[in-house]
């Protein structure tokens, strides 16, 4: 069985919990314990495979200090970014996390990245409030397209479906992100098998 791990990041009051307790529970409650750090388990399975899947959801209670995201951002494989449309700073706060996600795994913000990008998805939460809106659809499609990352605007108060479908294709994301990390790994390993084996005997087959 896989296991993936992802985190919920963004903002104070947009929406993670409910993001997330909307896609394992598909309901949405209204209020969410939000003074401490939550750890949620569910299996499922994508493609025929059984994954055991974890997601964090970090407590932001205490602000949005950069060592909330230290931990999470060592530990997970993929990362759901969440802001709030109708609040601009959540925005912001989401741009940084971006930025803080990939120089926390040694790529540049804006620079060129690995062929094969880390898994996340930038979420603009509380669809339903159109009418408060202070950050456009486009704003957030051009962010996502920045960072080369997912992008989908959601309503966890009043949508089901298009939650589920993001976590499904972050989770597809992921799953094919840590096959070519690992065929890295085997290929990099090979290679420097063949190198040794190559030190040891390739000048004394010359000699031969
Ligand atoms: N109208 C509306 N309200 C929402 C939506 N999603 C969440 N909320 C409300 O926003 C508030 C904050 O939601 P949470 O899920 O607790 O937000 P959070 O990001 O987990 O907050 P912290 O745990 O404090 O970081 C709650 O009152 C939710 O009911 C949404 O899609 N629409």
């Amino acid at each position: 069985m896989n296991d993936i791990k992802l985190a919920l990041l963004g903002s104070e009051g947009a929406g993670k919990s409910a993001v997330l307790v909307r896609f394992l529970t598909k309901r949405f409650i209204g209020e969410y314990a939000s003074n401490a750090n939550s750890l949620y388990r569910k299996r499922l399975s994508i493609e025929g495979r059984l994954l055991h899947l974890e997601v964090f959801d970090p407590c932001s209670q205490s602000g949005e200090s950069r060592c909330i995201l230290e931990e999470p951002v060592e530990w997970a494989d993929g990362f759901i970014v969440v802001y709030n449309i109708s609040d601009r700073t959540s925005f912001l706060n989401a741009q940084n996390i971006l930025c803080q996600i990939k120089e926390a795994r040694g790529e540049s913000c804006k620079g060129e990245m690995d062929k094969m990008d880390i898994p996340i998805c930038l979420v603009g939460n509380k669809q339903d409030l159109c009418h408060a809106r202070q950050v456009f659809e486009e704003e957030g499609r051009a962010l996502a397209q920045e960072h080369r990352c997912h992008f989908q605007e959601v309503s966890a108060a009043e949508d089901y479906l298009e939650i589920s479908n993001l976590f499904t294709k972050l989770i597809r994301h992921v799953m094919d992100h840590l096959k070519y990390r690992a065929d890295r790994r085997r290929y990099s390993g090979s290679k420097s098998m063949a190198k040794l084996i190559n030190n040891v005997f390739g000048k004394r087959r010359k000699s031969v």
